[in-house]
């Protein structure tokens, strides 16, 4: 492995993100990419249940309402959650690259604290492309999508093959996810690329 990039600044040759020609529509609901997922599980009780559609270009919006059960100070959120919905919110930009990648590197700032009952607004789009290194960033804003801004993030997430999964996921979980035709239907698509 070389050493780690130190800055979220794409490097020179760095080149703009190609929307994959099959993207979901902008405007189109994406459906988990895991039912269990933290972040946009269905199935998931303890998640966020975030909601997330394709934008324009390589862009997604979601919407995250915050509940008591994602408190860090009395009323408010807690700042771990809000950076994974900034990170699950980047993550989805999958979806419309139709390329899988995970969160190597994220940076958060904090702008405002946010009330439980809150609908954070976010939305994601990627920057740059260099090599398997995909460069996003994401903005969550209070009560609409022109909302006062409350917390931004930039991220380097890394291209992997669905190998990556499988093998390091736990055994049961990858079991039962390599059984199941939906999941498997996500994950391939997922690896399509132009
Ligand atoms: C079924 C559908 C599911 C779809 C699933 C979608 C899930 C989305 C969920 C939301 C997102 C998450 O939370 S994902 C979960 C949290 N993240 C993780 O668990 C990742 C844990 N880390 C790893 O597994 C690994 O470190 C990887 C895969 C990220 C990288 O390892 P690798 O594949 O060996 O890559 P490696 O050759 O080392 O690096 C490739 C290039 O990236 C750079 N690089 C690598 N790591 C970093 C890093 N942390 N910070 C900066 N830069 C980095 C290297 O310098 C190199 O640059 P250069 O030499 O090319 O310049």
């Amino acid at each position: 492995m070389s050493a780690p990039t130190s800055s979220l600044t794409p490097p020179e040759g760095a080149r703009p993100p190609v929307r994959h020609p099959d993207a979901p529509a902008p405007g189109e609901l994406l459906g988990a990419h895991y039912d269990q997922c933290f972040g946009c599980g269905r199935d998931q009780a303890h998640g966020l249940h975030l909601e997330t559609r394709a934008g324009e270009g390589v862009s997604v919006t979601a919407v995250f309402t915050v509940k008591a059960a994602h408190q860090g100070a009395p009323g408010l959120a807690h700042g771990g959650v809000l950076a994974t919905a900034l990170d699950e919110t980047i993550g989805s930009l999958s979806w419309v690259l139709r390329t899988i990648a995970v969160t190597g590197r994220l940076e958060t700032d904090y702008v405002l604290p946010v009330p439980v009952d809150t609908e954070l607004h976010l939305d994601a789009r990627v920057t740059a492309v260099h090599g398997r290194k995909i460069y996003g960033t994401a903005t969550g804003r209070i009560g609409a999508p022109d909302g006062p801004v409350a917390v931004r993030a930039n991220a380097l997430f890394i291209e992997v093959k669905v190998d990556h999964f499988i093998e390091n996921g736990r055994d049961t979980e990858i079991r039962a996810a390599l059984e199941d035709p939906d999941q498997v239907r996500v994950a391939r698509a997922f690896e399509v690329n132009p």
